[in-house]
């Protein structure tokens, strides 16, 4: 919606046809955006070849258990110098590959010509034109500008940022926390366990991050502190949902079921707890998530090993990654 406000000639690929017929003829898609008439410069197409031919820029939204799999279906009919972005949040199963990486090897191109767009934005929100702001990351600053251009007006309003792992890595690990907002609003705690959430969450993005490759000043931007706040306080949220329906006592598939909307963070818990421990580095919110996704444990004896963890340091754990980036 965004670029075809900007005077582009846009076409969305989508496997369903009903849904395709939805967008050209009725100019909605009430399923996922309620009854917003989408622009005229929004064409629903059902083949890949036709999305893709001729294209100038490709912007890869599938969710990330689908990236590669659409990926390497769409390698064919997008050329070298084709503009690619993604705006997907999440890791790849088993190999925890970062979205730009699995870009890179199904395109055969350097992750450098990639670009990740991303920070604090509900589709619902953008399509109704609610002023918004994101960041576009890559390791080459002609690219991320280009992505800034295209997407730049007067309610989107784009940042440019040189740290596409950083990025990557915030944009993953904020659904995890999202969960655990809606958990402990489920559960009835208040605004401090909330805003305890947040930041200790971001704490474990940092570190995550930092292990990773990140610049520590991208977690206090628009794609890290951003993104959180708004994942885990909209009521847009997926993961704030699914988090809420959680502390109801429902098991994962059923909350999978109920949604009927991808919830990127169930299947980052996983790969950030298999991360962590790769990467050594500790996650707390994560490993107790993990364990009441995947091991049963009630939400409640999770907030319970939380609060009794051993005694620690603020100032100490955090000021040594940050500071090496300032
Ligand atoms: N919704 C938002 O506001 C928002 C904002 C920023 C980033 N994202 C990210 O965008 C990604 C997609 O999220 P979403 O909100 O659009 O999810 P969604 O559940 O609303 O829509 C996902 C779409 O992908 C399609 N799909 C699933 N598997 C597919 C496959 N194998 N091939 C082709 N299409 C497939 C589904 O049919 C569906 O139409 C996620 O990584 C999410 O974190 C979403
Ligand atoms: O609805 P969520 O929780 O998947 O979050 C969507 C976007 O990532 C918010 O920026």
């Amino acid at each position: 919606a965004v670029l075809a406000d900007n005077g582009h000639q846009v076409r969305l690929w989508t496997r369903n046809s009903e849904q395709a017929d939805e967008i050209n003829n009725q100019r909605t898609n009430v399923r996922f955006l309620g009854d917003v008439e989408l622009s005229q410069g929004i064409e629903a197409v059902t083949e890949l070849e036709a999305a893709l031919n001729g294209a100038q820029a490709v912007i890869f939204v599938a969710p990330s258990a689908a990236m590669r799999e659409v990926a390497r279906a769409a390698a064919p009919y997008i050329g070298r110098d084709v503009l690619c972005i993604h705006a997907t949040k999440g890791f790849e199963s088993g190999t925890y590959n970062r979205m730009t990486t699995i870009l890179a090897e199904e395109l055969d191109r350097s992750e450098s010509t990639l670009v990740v767009l991303s920070g604090p934005s509900h589709a619902e929100e953008v399509v109704r034109k609610q002023p918004t702001t994101v960041v576009v990351a890559s390791a080459e600053q002609y690219h991320a500008e280009s992505a800034q251009d295209l997407f730049i007006n007067s309610y989107f309003r784009v940042y440019t940022n040189p740290d596409l792992i950083g990025v990557e890595v915030a944009g993953a690990i904020k659904n995890i926390i999202a969960l655990g907002a809606g958990l402990s609003d489920g559960l009835s705690f208040g605004d401090n366990a909330k805003a305890a959430l947040i930041t200790r969450g971001l704490t474990e993005i940092a570190r995550l991050g930092d292990a990773m490759g990140a610049n520590m000043l991208t977690f206090a931007g628009l794609a890290g502190v951003g993104d959180l706040i708004v994942t885990c306080t909209s009521t847009h949220s997926r993961n704030w949902r699914a988090g809420s329906l959680l502390a109801k006592g429902l098991e994962v598939d059923e909350v999978l079921r109920q949604m009927g909307m991808v919830v990127e963070g169930i299947r980052t818990t996983r790969a950030a707890y298999e991360l962590a421990k790769l990467y050594d580095v500790q996650m707390p919110i994560t490993e107790q998530l993990y364990q009441v996704l995947f091991e049963g444990k009630s939400p409640k004896l999770a907030v319970e090993a939380l609060m009794g963890r051993g005694r620690t340091h603020e100032i100490e754990e955090v000021t040594k990654a940050w500071s090496k980036h300032v």
